[in-house]
C-alpha cells in the first residue's frame, strides 16, 4: 500500500524538511517486507492565496484515485501508536493500494474535503504548525512500521 501526504505550502530546506524525508525513507525500508509504502510527499501551493476551498482543490487533485482518506485534525480520533500501527496494517489489509493523509495549511482543512475523508487522526486536542505536523506523521508512520515488524525502536 503506498503512502501519500498531501500537505499544504513548500518547505523550504530545513532541519523539518531533513526530518520527513530521514523518516519516510526509513517507513519505506522497513515497510518493504510489509507490503507498506513506499511513502512520498506532494506539496500543494495556493499561489493567488485564494483561501482554504482553492487549498481543497488542490489538495483534492493530490489525492491518488480510489486512495483511503485520512485527514490529521485536531477533532479527529486520538490513538496510541499501537493503535495507529494496527488501523495501518488493517488498511493495508483491506486491499487498497493508496493511502493518502491530508494536512490542512493555517486555516485548516476545508469542511467539504473533511466530509469527504474515510477517517480522522488527532495528535492530540492542542493545534500544532502544519510543518510539525507532517514531521510527527513522518515519524508515526516509521514507529508503526517497526511496530508492525516486531523491531525495538518502540518502547514503553
Ligand atoms: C495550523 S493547523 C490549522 C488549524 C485550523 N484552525 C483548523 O481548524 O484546522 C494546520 C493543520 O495541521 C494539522 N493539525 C494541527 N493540529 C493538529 C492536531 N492536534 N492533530 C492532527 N492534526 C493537526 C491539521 O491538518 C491542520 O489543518
Amino acid at each position: 500500500m503506498r503512502v501519500q501526504l498531501c500537505t499544504v505550502g513548500r518547505l523550504r530546506a530545513s532541519p523539518e524538511r531533513d526530518l520527513i524525508r530521514d523518516y519516510l525513507d526509513r517507513f519505506a525500508k522497513q515497510g518493504r517486507a510489509l507490503a507498506l509504502g513506499p511513502a512520498s510527499e506532494i506539496e500543494v501551493e495556493d499561489k493567488k492565496n485564494l483561501g482554504m476551498e482553492a487549498e481543497a482543490q488542490l489538495l483534492s487533485r493530490a489525492i491518488p484515485p480510489g486512495a483511503l482518506i485520512c485527514t490529521l485534525d485536531e477533532r479527529g480520533q486520538v490513538m496510541s501508536s499501537p493503535e495507529f500501527a494496527a488501523q495501518l496494517g488493517r488498511w493495508r489489509d483491506s486491499g487498497r493500494q493508496d493511502l493518502a493523509f491530508v494536512i490542512g495549511g493555517a486555516d485548516g482543512i476545508h469542511p467539504d474535503l473533511r466530509a469527504k475523508a474515510d477517517f480522522s487522526i488527532s495528535f492530540g486536542r492542542m493545534v500544532w504548525p502544519h510543518m510539525l505536523v507532517r514531521v510527527m506523521l513522518a515519524e508515526q508512520l516509521y514507529r508503526a512500521a517497526t511496530i508492525l515488524a516486531g523491531g525495538p525502536y518502540h518502547r514503553l
